[in-house]
């Protein structure tokens, strides 16, 4: 069980809340910030591969980009209320087999930390704490480790 307390939901709720109406905007930018710090994951993605339209506009990058915060927000709702990451059996497998088809390891999913708690700082500078910060982390790490156990 993990000890996802009430405040750490709340810390996540209450920034994603102050993000979420430009949600697709802080995606790209999550990962705009991810392809900075690796220029090679860029690769990894089928649908950017050949693609003319630039990063910005390609709507697969946002619509991935967005999935990454909206899930990582609900793994946090459901530490607290489950002490654990619930997310079906059947999309978690999806996920994992994913993930694992196109090559995405660990230095893949470190990045994507840093990238993502740079972004929702960015996002939110008044109410942006160390708290927050831990309360994101937590709930990225748990969901990745989720992911993984399917990587196969
Ligand atoms: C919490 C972390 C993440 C979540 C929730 C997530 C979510 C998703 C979802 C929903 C899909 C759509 C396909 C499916 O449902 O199987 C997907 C595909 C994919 N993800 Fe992620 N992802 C995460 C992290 C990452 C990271 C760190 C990378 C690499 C930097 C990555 C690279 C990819 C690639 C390459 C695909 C396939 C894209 C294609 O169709 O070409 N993901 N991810």
């Amino acid at each position: 069980m993990s000890s996802f307390t009430e405040e750490q939901e709340a810390l996540v709720v209450k920034s994603w809340d102050s993000m979420k109406k430009n949600a697709g905007e802080w995606g790209l930018k999550l990962f705009l910030k991810i392809f900075e710090i690796a220029p090679s994951a860029k690769k990894m993605f089928s649908f950017l591969k050949d693609s003319n339209v630039p990063l910005e506009q390609n709507a697969k990058l946002k619509t991935h980009s967005k999935s990454v915060l909206v899930m990582t927000c609900e793994a946090a709702v459901q530490l607290r209320k489950a002490g654990k990451v619930v997310v079906r059996d059947s999309t978690l497998q999806r996920l994992g087999a994913t993930h694992f088809k196109y090559g995405v390891v660990d230095e893949h999913f470190e990045v994507t930390k840093y990238a993502l708690l740079e972004t929702i700082k960015e996002a939110t500078p008044e109410i942006w704490s160390v708290e927050m910060k831990n309360a994101w982390g937590e709930a990225y790490d748990q969901l990745v480790s989720a992911i993984k156990t399917e990587m196969k």
